[in-house]
């Protein structure tokens, strides 16, 4: 089984040729302006074209963002997802799909089982569900503080729930965090960062590299 690879926060040409280069299938960019990673939608718009001349599907990471924002985001930058990374409720998320026409990836922190329960009511409506640790206390961040959540928790998901894993994902631990969820994708972010918003090229590489030895191992236990 071949996990999809989203890399996210990206805000480099260099980067998304990068992800390009290493079969990366998702590029994400986000808009949340307390971020390190936050692009504008100019700077967005330019490197998500390279990005899909280069064969990425783009995201646009957004956060409980009004409509005069996204109607610009979508405009401009022509996402092929929306990740939802803040409390947008169904209702919300089925309101965006309708008006953009475009699939919608659904964040939830997790910190207990509790917590996966909350995905019900998106079911139909989310075309992927994105689990994410609950952000430290006193972060300004919904998302990309580099904090992991108890991964046991995901194995009980139906097997065919469309979902990536994301939340502290580095090289040294996505093996482990694919054998014990068994993810059908994970999303990276500050686990391929030299410094906060900086992506390491050599990082993404030994990033990619762990998820495609973590593939090899699950594809001959799959065998066995
Ligand atoms: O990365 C950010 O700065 C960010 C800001 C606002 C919403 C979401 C954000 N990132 C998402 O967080 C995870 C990755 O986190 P990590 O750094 O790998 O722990 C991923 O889903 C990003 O889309």
């Amino acid at each position: 089984m071949k996990a999809m690879i989203k890399i996210c926060g990206l805000s480099t040409p260099e980067a998304v040729d990068r992800a390009a280069e290493l079969g990366a299938d998702m590029a994400g960019f986000i808009f949340f302006e307390k971020s390190p990673r936050h692009v504008t939608v100019s700077t967005a718009a330019g490197l998500a074209q390279q990005a899909r001349r280069r064969g990425l599907k783009t995201v646009a990471v957004t956060v409980d963002m009004d409509d005069s924002g996204l109607d610009e985001i979508v405009a401009q930058m022509k996402p092929d997802w929306l990740q939802l990374h803040g409390g947008e409720s169904p209702e919300r998320a089925a309101e965006l799909k309708a008006r953009f026409g475009l699939p919608v990836m659904k964040a939830f922190a997790i910190r207990e089982a509790a917590d996966l329960a909350r995905i019900a009511p998106y079911q139909g409506i989310a075309d992927r569900f994105l689990f994410d640790a609950k952000p430290p206390k006193g972060s300004d961040l919904p998302g990309g503080n580099g904090v992991s959540f108890d991964w046991r928790l995901l194995a009980k998901l139906d097997e065919a729930a469309s979902y990536m894993l994301s939340g502290g994902l580095t090289k040294d631990n996505i093996g482990e965090a694919l054998a014990i969820s068994g993810a059908p994708g994970v999303d990276v972010s500050s686990g391929v960062e030299s410094a906060p918003g900086i992506k390491d090229l050599s990082m993404m590489d030994g990033f990619v590299q762990a998820v495609r030895d973590a593939d090899k191992i699950r594809s001959q236990e799959y065998v066995k």
